[in-house]
């Protein structure tokens, strides 16, 4: 046996993910063996699967498997609460198979949030503040990659409302902090060049369009900057994201959720990668969701799950 494999949860199993993750294993299963963490039940029909006892058993030409119990039958594009236990257990096993050496990284498919909460009471966000629960790790960021454009996003699955008073400058030091750090050590890139969106229209206006921009944004770059950190901003988030901008930096620091991931999901959703930063093990995921208007139809692409086990693999290294 060779390398080790990567790890892979289901996901919801009434979405997309266990189809796009059988198109995946076709795809690139031979040169980035994962083994995928679910029921083999709810693998589309005719899928050739083997169910496997230890994870280092991924070789051959047919889809490894480690059973995960769910309650109940997935029936594509309506989420059954009652499998939400067994989506949640996926992800845990998936990160103890990470955590303890057995795996070179985890790839998870797209859960649904609300579901998970309403069938099992689940109390995080996503996977990211989830994985970083199980990792004992209180600072996780989410950067979504692709070769066109890396964003993260500092606030994230929180009210826009809420994003003003969430936008503390110990939030945004950490998160830039990390996101250099990774793209030193995970992306190679000896000075990153980092761009920082600011929160208001215009980033503020000089103070007329509101405060968070000079009081918190511009305060945290100076003194980044100070330190030698090449950063830009509190800028104008509407022209960041055209080609000369992106030209201009490695990554993009952006306020709230959407104003990172509509540039990185319209210009490249299906290359789109999203990469946990600050997790003790690699973590990567498709930048989609479950997609349950397309599930079962058999159109789903594995584009963006191909490119984070990519991602996964060479990070695993
Ligand atoms: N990483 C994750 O686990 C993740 C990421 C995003 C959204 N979600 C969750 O997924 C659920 C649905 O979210 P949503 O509808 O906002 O976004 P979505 O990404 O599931 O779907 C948005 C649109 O993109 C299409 N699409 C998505 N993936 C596709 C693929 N691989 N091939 C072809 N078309 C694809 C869908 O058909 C849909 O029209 C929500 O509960 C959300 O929280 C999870
Ligand atoms: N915010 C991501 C997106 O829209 O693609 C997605 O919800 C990821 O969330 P987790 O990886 O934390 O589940």
């Amino acid at each position: 046996m060779g390398e080790r494999p990567l790890v892979m949860s289901c996901g919801d199993p009434s979405g997309i993910g266990p189809e796009i993750a059988a198109k995946a294993w076709n795809a690139v299963g031979r040169a980035c063996p994962f083994v995928w963490l679910g029921d083999p039940q709810h693998l589309p029909e005719g899928v050739a699967f083997r169910v496997v006892d230890d994870v280092a058993d991924c070789g051959g030409d047919v889809l490894p498997v480690v059973p995960v119990t769910f309650a109940a039958q997935a029936r594509a594009g309506h989420p059954d609460l009652a499998n939400a236990a067994g989506v949640i257990d996926a992800i845990r096993r998936g990160a103890e198979l990470v955590q303890s050496g057995a795996a070179r990284g985890l790839v998870t498919c797209p859960i649904h949030k609300a579901a998970l909460k309403a069938g099992a009471g689940f109390r995080f966000p996503g996977h990211t503040e989830y994985l970083a629960h199980l990792a004992g790790v209180d600072r996780v960021v989410m950067m979504l990659a692709s070769d066109a454009l890396r964003v993260v996003p500092v606030t994230i699955h929180i009210p826009l409302a809420d994003v003003p008073k969430a936008l503390t400058p110990d939030l945004l030091e950490a998160t830039i902090r990390i996101t250099h750090a990774a793209l030193i050590r995970d992306f190679g890139i000896a000075r990153p060049r980092l761009a920082v969106a600011g929160l208001n229209p215009h980033a503020g206006e000089d103070g007329t369009m509101g405060h968070e921009d000079r009081e918190v944004i511009a305060r945290v770059i100076a003194r980044l900057c100070a330190e030698g950190m090449d950063l830009r901003g509190p800028l104008p988030a509407d022209t960041m994201f055209h080609g000369p901008a992106r030209a201009r930096y490695d990554a993009a620091l952006c306020m709230y959720h959407d104003q990172a991931l509509i540039p990185i999901k319209t210009l490249a959703f299906d290359e789109g990668v999203n990469v946990t930063l600050g997790l003790p093990f690699v973590r990567t995921s498709p930048d989609h969701g479950t997609a349950y208007d397309i599930a079962g139809q058999d159109v789903a692409r594995p584009d963006s799950l191909i490119a984070a086990i990519r991602m996964a693999w060479e990070m695993g290294a």
